[in-house]
């Protein structure tokens, strides 16, 4: 089954179609809901048993957004001059072979092929996106990535083309390939520190107005430093402060309760995004099933057990996290800006800090005690802190450096916790070992040097 952008999907008279979409027995984590909702609700229509559930019959829909609102169905993109800035539109005046030279392709969704294309007038790189007209999303996708522009997380949209059966997005190239090609052998401090960038560029876009609604390493790419962008806004919304959406959209692992219930926020983000964390921290999908149905009802009752198994090998604070970002009551759920106030983002980002704690075990410097010492006049966590002391980090492993900044991590976070008192509780850090590759499709044919690890 693969996923169908809004106004792509065949017709459900196809039976073979209509078998595939109940049967789901075989299904990818990044299999999108949408085009499978709406191809159910065609069965559905077509089938007086009425063998497929309601729950799956939704359409993505979201109210208009003022003036930025999406463009009816069926429109071009040339009636869309209005949100398109003038960089893309210098584009659109051309033929893209006037201005590009393609070169190999490096990846393909499914919704559209993915090359590389270089600039005929300055030689530059970029990652050229064809999408088949009859695809009405595109125009969303578009204007979203216009509207998110400029933010250094976010892939930068800088030309779009239109011919007579397809659209070519020319986009900034992401030479480091994709995330989820990258996140094994990574410690828990290297996984904080992309998470938070994770975290960065999802506050960023709830701040714009924009819901994701379909966050996952597959979509998640990598530049040649290492630093992350966010890409494939295909299924991505504009909403306001308050509104809600509805409709099934996303990839079945990642997707929430509430989406399933065709009733949400943005907050269906941060949900994703704790589901990304689980799986780079224990190797595995929280949720899993042998079907789509399979699949729901364990988002919907399983109860996550953090006191078991791999995850005794993972920090308190990171389990804390992650309960916090899989709460099932989305009012409850934290928001990404909360993420990022967590104290598991904070210490394991805030290198200043870190650096200050272990300066200070090996010269017995004068002036301010540095967080570490304070944390030990607090008198919290004083095994830990003790450990701490008696370490020599800098000759260490990567593996019991982080280790042994479990008793500091540990310590400052309790102390977090007693200076902060709306702060929920935090306790101790150190780092899982071994996580395999999570399941993927579609597969880049950039070159996979390893520079996620490479960034820090
Ligand atoms: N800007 C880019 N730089 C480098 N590679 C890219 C870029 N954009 C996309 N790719 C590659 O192309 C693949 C498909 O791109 P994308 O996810 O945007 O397409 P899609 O059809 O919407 O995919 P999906 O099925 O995941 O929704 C990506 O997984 C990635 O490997």
């Amino acid at each position: 089954m693969r996923k169908k952008r809004k106004g792509s999907e065949t017709e459900c008279s196809e039976e073979s179609s209509c078998a595939a979409a109940s049967r789901t027995t075989n299904f990818r984590s990044h299999f999108s809901l949408e085009g499978y909702a709406r191809l159910k609700k065609r069965c559905k229509e077509n089938d007086s048993v009425g063998s497929f559930k309601r729950r799956l019959a939704g359409v993505a829909t979201a109210p208009p957004c003022g003036a930025s609102s999406l463009v009816s169905s069926g429109r071009g993109l040339r009636r869309k001059i209005g949100c398109i800035d003038v960089s893309t539109q210098t584009g659109r005046k051309n033929k893209i072979d006037d201005d590009y030279v393609f070169g190999p392709s490096i990846g393909k969704g499914n919704f559209g092929s993915v090359r590389i294309c270089r600039s005929r007038n300055n030689g530059m790189d970029f990652a050229c996106k064809t999408l088949k007209k009859g695809e009405e999303t595109v125009h969303r996708e578009v204007e979203i990535m216009q509207h998110l522009s400029g933010h250094p997380l976010v892939v930068t949209l800088h030309a779009v083309y239109e011919e007579s059966d397809c659209f070519h997005l020319v986009m900034e190239l992401c030479s480091g390939g994709r995330l989820v090609d990258q996140m094994v052998k990574c410690s828990e401090q290297r996984a904080a520190n992309v998470f938070k960038e994770l975290m960065l560029v999802i506050s960023y876009c709830h701040e714009m107005g924009v819901v994701h609604r379909d966050v996952k390493p597959e979509n998640i790419l990598l530049t040649g430093g290492g630093k992350i962008q966010l890409a494939d806004f295909g299924l991505a919304m504009r909403i306001a402060k308050g509104q809600t959406l509805s409709g099934l959209a996303g990839s079945p692992a990642y997707v929430t309760p509430e989406v399933i219930s065709e009733n949400y926020s943005e907050k269906v983000d941060v949900w994703s995004a704790g589901v990304l964390l689980y799986a780079l921290l224990s190797g595995v999908l929280p949720f899993r099933g042998d079907s789509l149905d399979a699949i729901f009802e364990a988002i919907k009752k399983v109860k996550l057990d953090f006191n078991s198994g791999v995850w005794e090998s993972v920090s308190k604070p990171a389990r804390d996290l992650l309960s916090r970002m899989l709460t099932r009551d989305e009012s409850a759920r934290i928001t990404a800006d909360e993420v990022l106030r967590h104290p598991w983002i904070l210490f394991y980002t805030d290198m200043t800090l870190k650096t200050m704690c272990i300066k200070s075990k090996h010269k017995g410097q004068a002036g301010p005690p540095p967080p570490c010492l304070q944390i030990r006049s607090l008198n919290l966590n004083r095994t830990n802190i003790e450990k701490k002391t008696t370490s020599d980090s800098f000759s260490n492993t990567e593996e019991e450096e982080e280790e042994d900044e479990s008793g500091v991590v540990d310590a400052l976070v309790v102390a977090i916790s007693n200076v902060r008192i709306s702060e929920p509780k935090r306790i101790r850090v150190y780092s899982p070992t071994n996580i395999p590759p999570m399941e993927q499709q579609h597969s880049s044919n950039l070159t996979a040097t390893n520079t996620l690890c490479r960034a820090f």
